[in-house]
């Protein structure tokens, strides 16, 4: 029997100007792979539930290590006997399965780096026993003492000619690895990033496929010490780890040998370029955006449906308590989030399309546009992962109290996919990376020289006003965000050369105007997600009830970002007041605009319940008896009385009881 829907909940679909549908097939790019993404999610939900039922949420870290493991071998088992094959249709099937796992990282960073860095007759041996999970791996970069500076780590490897094999140490207690995803209890090899001696020569950072644990007993071989981190902000069910080698000795041909190599005698030939190590960094960066889309579509569908289903206030007195999606406050907070969602999904989709083309350049061994990958994968995904962060937050908040509790989905969401903002590299120290190529870029403009289409606004003239008019010119919100950001990189050059002509050197000028560089990366990512999602929603076809209120809704994201910096957009008169006025009060009816369609923008995301997780953003709406059988599920409430109220609270209050008599008798 169908689940009867709240009547709020009901009338806000039924308000839609849109099908969801269309948008549906938009967001997953046409109707036969919605069918496909339907009948893969409802077939994971099916066999997760056999699998083990309870909530990760409600168990202790090494409970959700345990059970995590049990449900993603069973997901791989099932991956297997479907036959599946598309890495689409596993990641979706896998992320329907389970929230996290033990095996992301021999999934997302492991096999990627084999592929990347390994030579053709190393793929030919390990990839098949990688994708078979008969070797199971983390990518081990990150040091006790370094992560950022990864020329600072002290892991050695040095070549022994003699037996043709690497000495593995970690020298020093800073030296030990710590963090790799799956390292603690799971992985039995790991790609070891170490510092290469050859020859009595240091030939800086090098990658090695060590294997750290038996195949069979699962006990860590000789010279390893291998453990798990402990508790940690989110990411319960994943054992980051810790890694200890003393004079390990792998085989020569174990050193990933598709760039650089060590022949025999202890030769060392080095790679073309020292960045190409870098790769797989490159590649997670570069889908990241997405990933943050979809984690902020999970928190603004919660929030979003939850506010249809809550009643609470007036507006008018006397009329009865209204949805709280109906203030404006809340409307605010909410569509500017849903809109943030769609633009780092079309950001992310962009994104990927430049890595998969810069890349199959670089496979050919074209590295010209590597810089322009790199600068643009760094500043999108740190972008993207603050977006997100402060996202999914205004989301909880928007859920009152109850946004507070488990029951929602919304901490545990927070606690794991903020993360995002630190690993695959810190989002400030990835800015500065970025700053580098942008810095370049426009001293390359400024003498004259073609810049790469990405870095094209940088020619623009300066001293520009801003043409926007009430009609909202989609051309002229974009001109105004690479505006923004044109000046943004000027200011932070002329910091730079100020710093210079005071006699600072070339770092220290570098690091005294590194905020004011930040800013400017900032800013560069911001007009890259404006125009992302502006050029997506105008160059596809689409019905015209979809279309108007998608170029709504990039016109809030758009303008939303003018608000919050409206400072950066009136520097040197580009905006006027009357244009910044004009701005927040579209802003303001675009809200309203947007009202009758938020539940079905977040129901086009399609999120089965059994994803979302959440007792306030069902798609029945059905918030508050879900919220009770959650609260009644407490362990706190398997017994009437809690034993600790004999062990402490009974004792605590008599004893004062008999103090109260006794100080009476004094
Ligand atoms: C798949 C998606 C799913 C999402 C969910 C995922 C869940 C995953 C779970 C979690 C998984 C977590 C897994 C993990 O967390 S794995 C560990 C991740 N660790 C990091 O990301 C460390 C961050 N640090 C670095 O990347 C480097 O050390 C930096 C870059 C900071 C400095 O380094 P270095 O000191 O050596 O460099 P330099 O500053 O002298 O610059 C030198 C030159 O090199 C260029 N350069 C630098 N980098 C690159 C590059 N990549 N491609 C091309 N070029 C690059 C650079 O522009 C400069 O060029 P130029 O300006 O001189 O011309
Ligand atoms: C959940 C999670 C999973 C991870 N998984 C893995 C994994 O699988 N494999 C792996 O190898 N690593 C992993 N890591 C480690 C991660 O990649 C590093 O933590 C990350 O790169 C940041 O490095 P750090 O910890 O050294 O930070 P630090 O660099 O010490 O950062 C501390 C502060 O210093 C600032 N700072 C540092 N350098 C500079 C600079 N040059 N300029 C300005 N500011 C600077 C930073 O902005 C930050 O504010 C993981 C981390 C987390 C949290």
């Amino acid at each position: 029997m169908a689940a009867i829907v709240n009547p709020d909940l009901d009338r806000c679909r039924s308000q839609a100007t849109f099908d969801p549908l269309l948008l549906t097939y938009f967001i997953y790019d046409g109707p036969e792979k919605t069918k496909r993404r339907r009948f893969l999610q409802h077939l994971a939900l099916k066999e997760s539930k056999k699998v083990n039922d309870c909530q990760l949420s409600e168990l202790s870290k090494e409970e959700q290590y345990e059970v995590a493991l049990q449900k993603v071998t069973a997901t791989y088992r099932r991956i297997f006997e479907l036959g599946l094959q598309d890495p689409a249709d596993i990641s979706l099937y896998r992320n329907t399965f389970i929230e996290g796992h033990p095996f992301a990282i021999h999934v997302l960073a492991f096999l990627p780096a084999v592929q990347k860095l390994a030579s053709e007759e190393q793929k030919a041996k390990w990839l098949p026993l990688i994708e078979r999970f008969q070797m199971i791996g983390t990518y081990a970069q990150t040091e006790l003492g370094h992560g950022t500076f990864v020329r600072g780590l002290e892991t050695t490897a040095t070549y022994d000619p003699k037996t043709r094999e690497f000495i593995i140490n970690s020298p020093t207690t800073t030296s030990a690895k710590f963090w790799p995803g799956g390292l603690g209890k799971t992985a039995n090899f790991v790609v070891l990033m170490a510092k290469l001696i050859t020859n009595g020569r240091d030939c800086g950072l090098q990658s090695f496929l060590v294997q750290i644990r038996d195949l069979e007993t699962h006990q860590p071989l000789p010279g390893i010490t291998v453990g798990d981190i402990g508790q940690k902000f989110g990411f319960g069910f994943i054992d980051n780890g810790f890694l200890i080698l003393k004079d390990v000795r792998i085989p020569r041909d174990n050193m990933l040998m598709r760039y650089a190599q060590v022949l025999e005698d202890g030769t060392f030939v080095s790679a073309k370029n020292d960045r190409l190590l870098y790769g797989s960094m490159t590649l997670i960066r570069s889908h990241m955006a997405s990933a943050c889309g979809r984690a902020l579509a999970m928190a603004a569908t919660i929030a979003t449906r939850y506010s249809a289903v809550r009643r609470q206030s007036e507006i008018n007195a006397g009329a009865g308590e209204v949805q709280v999606l109906d203030f404006q406050t809340q409307q605010y907070r909410l569509f500017t989030q849903i809109a943030s969602a769609y633009a780092l999904l079309m950001a992310g989709e962009e994104s990927s399309a430049v890595y998969r083309t810069v890349s199959s350049e670089v496979e050919t061994g074209n590295l010209q546009n590597l810089p322009i990958l790199h600068a643009l994968s760094a500043s999108l995904k740190a972008f993207s992962s603050w977006q997100m962060m402060f996202g999914i937050e205004q989301c909880r908040l928007a859920c009152g109290g109850h946004g507070y509790s488990s029951a929602s989905g919304l901490p545990k969401l927070y606690a794991n996919e903020v993360s995002a903002c630190t690993y695959e590299g810190e989002n400030t120290v990835l800015c500065l990376q970025a700053a580098r190529f942008l810095i370049k870029s426009y001293n390359a403009a400024e003498k004259g020289e073609q810049l790469p289409s990405l870095a094209g606004f940088l020619q623009a003239p300066k001293g520009e006003k801003s043409r926007l008019t009430e009609n909202l010119e989609l051309d002229q919100l974009i001109a105004a965000y690479e505006h923004r950001a044109a000046r943004q990189v000027r200011e932070a050059n002329s910091r730079f050369l100020s710093h210079l002509n005071k006699g600072a050197t070339a770092t220290e000028a570098w690091n005294q105007s590194s905020q004011s560089l930040v800013e400017a990366v900032v800013t560069f990512s911001h007009a890259f997600v404006v125009r992302a999602f502006i050029e997506k929603v105008t160059s596809s076809v689409l019905e015209p009830s979809l279309s108007s209120v998608l170029i709504q809704l990039a016109q809030l994201y758009a303008l939303h970002g003018i608000t919050r910096n409206s400072g950066q957009f009136l520097k040197g008169g580009y905006m006027s007041d009357h244009q910044l006025e004009m701005v927040e009060n579209k802003l303001y009816e675009l809200l309203a605009a947007l009202r009758p369609n938020a539940v079905a923008l977040v129901d086009a995301f399609e999120f089965p319940d059994g994803v979302l997780d959440s007792a306030l953003g069902r798609y029945d709406g059905n918030v508050y008896e879900e919220l009770m059988e959650y609260a009644k599920r407490s362990k706190l409430n398997k017994t009437e009385v809690h034993p600790g109220f004999f062990k402490y609270q009974k004792p605590f209050v008599d004893s004062l009881k008999s103090q109260a008599v006794a100080q009476s008798r004094l």
